[in-house]
């Protein structure tokens, strides 16, 4: 059977392999460059040879398989447990680098256009503001010099300043939001991508285990998506307003302050910015660690709220309502407790920082605004300059006086009247004092922001070091690179997977493989081997637990195989087809549920119509379906509509619609009546599908042809594969299926009687018969006891 397929393989180690090879630089790049020469001659020349995990490889519509080859020669992230502190450090850095690059990929886009706006928009907005501080130390100049003429020409340029201003802030704050979208959806349409291919949504709950490493909740990763990577996105956008801004205005206000304060109140400033900032970084507390509590507690709340929603039925039907609310109260009081917390120490901070930031630094400005009027000797380039033009003038106006007083009076002793130049000093003082306190509180203002801009890049290292690892995590997982799951060391492990997948195989075929669960220490199937075609109808049994779903996972490439040979159909939906024992019912229309994963526009591109889904409706006897629902184009939640018979069916017009040739049905079928399923299974083999049946109803002998046992043996890892035909004999071999499951269960019982006789021995000898431990030893062997007579 194997004759017509067209082989696709490679070896599943080549990533980690590689991974390990790249040491670094150039030798990595050149080991890469040979280890992918020899991997592309093996796949070409020895097609049996190497295997690939089948998530690596991509079809071809011939049917045959072409591999792609990651070249991934980095290796997985190791995610702490109980990570170090989360600072601002250079892991940081070196995290939002990684971050970046995904956000920002290339200079030319959208994102670098928008930075660019906005910063042209923050530089226009210093520059105005030093403008405003001129013109406000103007206006106080003429009104101190009482000159109307210039008083009015000034305020005129203050409402005319006013414009652009008014347009500059809203600009900023437009261009911080379009910011923060813009890296936003970059990063959110990355994570889609790789979260959604290569079944990386199934790796990280099934066959990894990092990201519980961030939060110990299982749908992690839904909220890191969700709510960390948005919160990333606002924090970068809104540090880089307000760190960006600031900084501009420090370094320009000071450069127009040093004109007039002169080099010696500059250094002095500087002194002050070095000291007090040294003081506020130690005494701030360690508001990223709060950040990344507060988010993880707001999402526990979500979390409990949302289990409540999705089991509401289950929930109500055990009167679970005071239950649930005790762990949802327990939730918010987690978060509250913490937000408490957080308050409490913001106040202490934030009245320590208003002190220094704002009164001690408004009081050492005044001391330094002081220096050109007490010690003019010391005073600023601009300060020295406004002063020499007035001395200039009232040299000049003295003399002009004083030729004026000759004329007048002929006297050459006439008294020079030096009361309007006093007026022009003080009030060019007034004017640089006006202006200086004005840059000062600016200064002060933008001292604040940098102070509270340093606890926003704390918090952004928080966020930083969760998106960073859901990115890291998820690229590994795309690229099928694993961290070993559990501490202990097992035999199998994920980053050695040696078995070989052959896809375009007419049929089934599993070759010496054992089914072993992805953490490498649960071998539920040795070797197993077999082989079908098309027609022969498989039926897969066993004991709970021994493994039937699994070898159904294994065939969908879900779980890997770490040995052995699996050949099967290719990966298209009508080549094989596999339906879950929980059905899935997506988002969307009537019409959406029968012909998922397919959309209206695959549907229309195959050629089908309403019509046909009518019939498919009709087969699995959900005729009446769109005239209770209001048609195919209703939207409702499916889950909460449908009964639970309904869901199966509706999972069997899925079948119908996309008409695989392999079909595997896992307990597919357990809350339908055996009438219909009767005419399930027949429509089915009419259809020409070979179904893969996973059930433990002897009813369903009579549709197959084979029959593989799985839970064999005393170790219950055995398995038998055989033919059967529906006939008494086959009924027999049902029995014997079930008198195995009784063995083994009897097995167990035996030695929990032994348990329970050698823990009253050592009670006798201890004396120490606890009725704690009397009543769990005999409750556990009454419950087994009951289960043995059940069974029998
Ligand atoms: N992702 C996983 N990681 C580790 N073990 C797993 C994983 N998924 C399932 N298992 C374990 O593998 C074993 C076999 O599971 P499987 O679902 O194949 O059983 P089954 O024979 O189909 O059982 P049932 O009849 O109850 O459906 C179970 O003990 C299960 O707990």
């Amino acid at each position: 059977m194997v004759g017509q397929t067209n082989h696709a393989t490679a070896t599943a180690t080549t990533a980690a392999t590689l991974s390990k090879a790249a040491i670094g630089g150039v030798v990595a790049a050149v080991v890469t460059a040979i280890v992918a020469a020899r991997r592309n001659h093996a796949v070409l020349h020895e097609k049996q040879n190497s295997s690939i995990y089948s998530n690596s490889t991509n079809q071809k519509q011939d049917g045959s398989a072409k591999l792609e080859y990651s070249a991934v020669v980095r290796s997985p992230l190791r995610v702490e447990k109980s990570p170090a502190k989360v600072a601002v450090d250079a892991r940081f850095l070196r995290q939002l680098r990684y971050i970046l690059k995904i956000a920002v990929p290339q200079w030319r886009s959208k994102t670098v256009a928008i930075v660019a706006l906005h910063t042209s928009f923050l530089i226009l907005r210093t520059y105005l503001s030093v403008v405003v501080a001129r013109i406000d130390g103007m206006i106080v100049r003429d009104l101190i010099s009482s000159n109307s003429k210039a008083f009015i020409r000034s305020m005129g340029y203050w409402f005319l300043i006013a414009i652009p201003a008014t347009y500059t802030n809203s600009m900023i704050k437009y261009l911080q939001s379009k910011l923060a979208m813009s890296l936003r959806s970059r990063m959110t349409t990355h994570i889609h991508q790789v979260y959604l291919e290569k079944n990386t949504y199934y790796k990280t709950q099934n066959l990894d285990n990092r990201l519980e490493g961030v939060d110990q909740l299982p749908t992690i990763e839904n909220r890191l998506i969700t709510t960390d990577v948005n919160r990333w996105c606002e924090a970068l956008a809104s540090l880089y307003s307000n760190l960006g801004k600031p900084i501009l205005d420090l370094v320009i206000f000071n450069y127009q302050l040093s004109r007039s304060i002169g080099p010696k109140g500059t250094f002095a400033l500087g002194i002050n910015y070095v000291v007090t900032a040294t003081l506020l970084r130690a005494l701030t507390p360690a508001f990223g660690k709060m950040a990344a509590v507060e988010a993880k507690l707001e999402g526990d709340f979500r979390q409990v709220h949302s289990r409540v929603i999705t089991n509401a039925e289950e929930i109500a039907f055990y009167h679970g309502g005071e239950i649930e609310r005790g762990a949802l109260d327990r939730a918010y009081l987690a978060l509250v407790k913490h937000l408490n917390s957080v308050y409490n120490i913001r106040i202490a901070y934030n009245m320590f920082e208003d002190m220094i930031i704002k009164y001690g630094w408004s009081a050492i400005g005044l001391l330094i605004s002081s220096i050109p009027v007490f010690f003019p000797e010391y005073a600023g380039s601009e300060t020295k300059r406004r002063e020499a033009v007035i001395d200039a003038q009232e040299k000049r106006d003295a003399a002009h006086r004083k030729v004026v007083n000759i004329l007048a009076e002929g006297s050459s002793l006439a008294e020079d009247k030096p009361g309007i130049i006093v007026d022009k000093k003080t009030g060019s003082r007034t004017q640089g004092f006006i202006t200086n306190k004005k840059f000062l509180i600016s200064l002060a203002d933008a001292g604040g922001r940098i102070m509270y801009s340093y606890k926003e890049l704390s918090e952004l290292a928080g966020y930083t070091y969760r998106v960073y690892t859901l990115l890291r995590v998820l690229d590994d997982l795309h690229d099928d690179l694993y961290i070993k799951m559990g501490e202990h060391e097992t035999q199998y492990t994920l980053e050695k997977i040696d078995g070989t997948i052959t896809y375009g195989f007419n049929g089934v075929e599993f070759n010496d493989i054992p089914v072993i669960t992805p953490s490498g220490d649960g071998i539920l199937v040795r070797d197993l081997s077999f082989n079908i075609g098309p027609g022969d109808h498989l039926m897969i049994t066993g004991p709970n637990g021994s493994g039937k779903t699994s070898v159904a996972r294994i065939l969908a490439g879900l779980w890997p195989h770490f040995e052995g040979k699996l050949s099967r159909p290719n990966e298209s939906l009508s080549e094989i087809m596999y339906i879950p024992q929980r059905p899935y019912l997506p988002i969307g229309s009537l019409r959406q549920q029968i012909i998922y994963p397919h959309t209206l526009a695959d549907m229309t591109a195959s050629g089908r119509t309403d019509v046909d889904l009518y019939a498919v409706l009709d087969t699995v006897h959900l005729a009446y379906i769109p005239d209770r629902e209001g048609g195919l184009d209703s939207i409702k939640e499916w889950k909460d509509v449908f009964s639970g018979g309904e869901k199966q069916r509706m999972q069997l017009a899925r079948l119908f619609y996309h008409a695989p040739r392999f079909v595997v049905l896992d307990e597919a079928t357990s809350a339908v009546s055996s009438d219909v399923e009767a005419l399930l299974y027949n429509s089915a083999k009419d259809a020409q599908m070979t179904v893969i049946t996973i059930s433990h109803r002897p009813t369903l002998f009579k549709y197959h042809r084979f029959l593989l046992r799985l839970g064999e043996g005393v170790a219950g890892d055995g398995w038998v594969f055989e033919r059967i035909n529906g006939s008494g004999a086959d009924h027999q071999k049902l029995i014997q299926t079930v008198d195995n499951e009784i063995r083994k269960l009897e097995v167990q019982l035996a030695g929990t009687e032994a348990m329970r006789r050698r823990l009253t021995e050592i009670n006798g000898e201890l004396q120490l018969s606890t009725p704690a431990s009397r009543l769990i030893v005999t409750n556990g062997g009454d419950e087994l006891r009951h289960a043995k007579r059940t069974l029998i």
